[in-house]
């Protein structure tokens, strides 16, 4: 579903993503994990086409990024980690902008609409303007546009940052029940006991570099992913 081959990306000289490769399958929840500054996003940006990088190439669903974007951005769904949404639109009108734009019929709209926002408990509020949110009803509402067409590549830039419990566990079902029905996500996140109980596989970033990438079971070992994470980190 994705293919990342040999991505390098550079800021001012300096190496932001060096050589990075990995794919991620269909019905893989796919979990990105690293310091600060080890290059998760940038790796993300660049995944989704939203970042031009000197050297590699993205695949998208067996479409190449560069030859054929749109293709690509059609099945994609991608969540930045501070989501820019427009403060002048209602919830409902942001949500059938996005809905209009990836040609979600009306039903399926509004079926989608009120399933998910009644998961993620912001129905009350779709009717008010986005200026007028929190951090975290903002990040409902991104969530919740995100999964609206039903892509078949979700990539999530810190997903669970400002949710609240109950929020994070609705999500969490959200994101195991899109890869159980054969799409595939990409997520980056510091919550290391969610990536191990939530991922089928991770990847370890550190100064740009690829670490340790394989199934969690392969990637823990015998000891906690958090364990196990500061070990690979210390020894590289
Ligand atoms: N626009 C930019 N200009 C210059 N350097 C940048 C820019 N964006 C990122 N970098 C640098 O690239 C490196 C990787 O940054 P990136 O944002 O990808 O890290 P990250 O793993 O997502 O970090 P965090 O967990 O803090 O979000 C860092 O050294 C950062 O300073």
């Amino acid at each position: 579903m994705l293919r990342i081959d040999h991505l390098t990306k550079t800021y001012g000289g300096k190496k932001a993503v060096d050589d990075v490769s990995l794919t991620i399958h269909a019905g893989d929840l796919f979990g990105f994990i690293g310091h600060n500054g080890a290059g998760k996003t940038t790796t993300i940006r660049s995944a989704v086409g939203i970042l031009d990088f000197e050297q590699g190439s993205i695949m998208v669903d067996g479409h190449s990024l560069e030859d054929e974007p749109l293709a690509c951005k059609q099945v994609i769904a991608y969540l930045p980690d501070n989501p820019d949404l427009y403060d002048y639109l209602t919830g409902i009108q942001y949500l059938s902008f996005i809905a209009d734009i990836f040609r979600v019929g009306k039903q399926e709209r509004e079926e989608r609409i009120a399933d998910y926002s009644k998961r993620l408990e912001l129905t009350a509020n779709l009717g008010d303007l986005i200026g007028s949110y929190s951090h975290g009803m903002k990040q409902k509402l991104a969530l919740i546009s995100a999964f609206l067409h039903k892509p078949r590549l979700l990539v999530l830039d810190e997903p669970f940052v400002g949710l609240d419990p109950s929020a994070a566990f609705r999500l969490k079902e959200m994101m195991k029940e899109m890869c159980d029905q054969g799409g595939a996500i990409f997520f980056s996140t510091h919550v290391l006991d969610v990536a191990e109980k939530l991922c089928n596989r991770i990847g370890i970033i550190k100064g740009g570099r690829l670490i340790a990438c394989g199934s969690t079971e392969e990637v823990r070992g015998d000891s906690s992913l958090e364990h196990a994470f500061l070990e690979v980190l210390d020894n590289d």
